[in-house]
């Protein structure tokens, strides 16, 4: 039987960049990478065969091969179903190959969650606008910083649209109604489709970007995920501290495309009052690491702050990558904790190739 495969791959991504809590992100050099194989022919004889996957790289012990359970796989299903296709194409295989490590700030789910909705789009031969693809990735992630990062790559800043009644109803829906338990029992129907999201939910402009300006991802050996990461920050805040962080957030989003990057503009840009005090208690060492490590004791060193919900630390730098990197494992290990780091480089969004 023929066979034929198409490619999905998507980068890992750092959300937040300092005071940027829930709007811009980064894309980076890491990535999920799926390969689908699909039988050429039709099997219309035969009987019907669930995605058969198999996983290599970071959390390939802990990950669900299930089609039913795996992330990226009942993302695709749910983008199928609510295009009213009830099931994936009988008997492919997805290889996916991950190198973005779980539960450490730099996007693996979101990565997840592109990929599911890429490979929903394939697979249903749906011709979704990228507007369309956000939509069904923000059903599941709800937070846009990510999510879009991944998807059209760069330095993005993105906003959810403000909804009617109705829509924030349909935005709203809990997750297990957005991706319910599959199959169901022998003999039961699949049931309705579940529900579709609102049109145009997320918006976003890419800014510019400094290429002299690379990340040195500092990487904990622990997961933090993110949403125990998101329970412990409060509902409210003050105005001082508002502010604080829009004042940053403007200055930072041009900042870092200037070329020389400017450190003694962009590393008070780097600072946050919304997110990081308040995460401290899950990661120790980072309120160490993000005042101790400064321009003026490590030249080429831009500005440095917790990537995502952590608990890997960004540091954003032209040269001197080594001397951050060390200097921030001392520190990290004074607390107990090793760490191992990578120098990556901001990329392009994800790509999907016919093979
Ligand atoms: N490639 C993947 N395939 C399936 N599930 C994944 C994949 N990547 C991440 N996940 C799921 O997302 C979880 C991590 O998400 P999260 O806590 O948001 O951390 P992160 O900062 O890495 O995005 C993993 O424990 C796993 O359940
Ligand atoms: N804005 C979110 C970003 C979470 O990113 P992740 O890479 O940790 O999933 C937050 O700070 O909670």
């Amino acid at each position: 039987m023929a066979k034929m495969s198409f490619t999905i791959k998507v980068p890992a991504t750092s959300a937040n960049i300092g005071p940027g809590f829930d709007v811009v992100g980064l894309s980076l050099s890491l990535y999920l990478t799926l390969t689908i194989t699909l039988p050429s022919s039709s099997l219309a004889d035969v009987p019907y065969k669930a995605p058969e996957i198999t996983y290599s790289g970071e959390g390939a012990d802990d990950v669900p091969l299930d089609p039913y359970k795996n992330l990226t796989t009942r993302v695709a299903l749910y983008v199928l179903r609510c295009n009213d296709i009830t099931c994936s194409p009988s008997h492919i295989k997805i290889h996916a190959h991950n190198e973005i490590p779980f539960g450490r700030g730099l996007g693996s789910s979101g990565a997840a969650v592109i990929a599911g909705v890429l490979l929903g789009n394939e697979l249903g031969k749906l011709n979704l606008t990228t507007e369309r693809l956000m939509d069904f990735a923000l059903m599941v992630e709800r937070h846009p910083d990510n999510v879009t990062a991944a998807l059209v790559g760069g330095f993005v800043g993105s906003y959810l649209r403000e909804l009617d009644e109705k829509d924030t109803a349909a935005a709203s829906v809990p997750l297990s109604e957005v991706l319910p338990e599959y199959p169901p029992d022998a003999g039961e129907s699949w049931g309705l489709n579940p529900p579709a999201p609102p049109m145009g939910i997320g918006h976003y402009v890419r800014f510019g970007w400094s290429e002299s300006i690379k990340a040195v991802a500092i990487i904990p050996r622990f997961e933090l995920s993110t949403a125990k990461a998101r329970d412990v920050l409060p509902t409210q805040y003050s105005r001082k501290d508002l502010v604080f962080n829009l004042q940053r957030l403007a200055v930072l989003t041009t900042a870092l495309a200037q070329s020389p990057p400017d450190p003694d503009l962009i590393y008070e840009a780097m600072k946050d009052r919304i997110h990081q005090p308040y995460r401290k208690t899950l990661i120790p060492g980072l309120p160490e690491v993000t005042s101790q490590i400064l321009p003026s004791t490590h030249p080429g060193l831009l500005g440095i702050c917790l990537s995502g919900a952590g608990p890997t630390i960004l540091a954003l730098a032209t040269h001197g990558f080594e001397a951050i990197a060390e200097d921030a494992r001392k520190i990290f290990l004074t607390k107990g904790i090793d760490v191992d780091w990578k120098l990556l480089e901001v990329v392009g969004g994800s790509v999907v190739e016919q093979q």
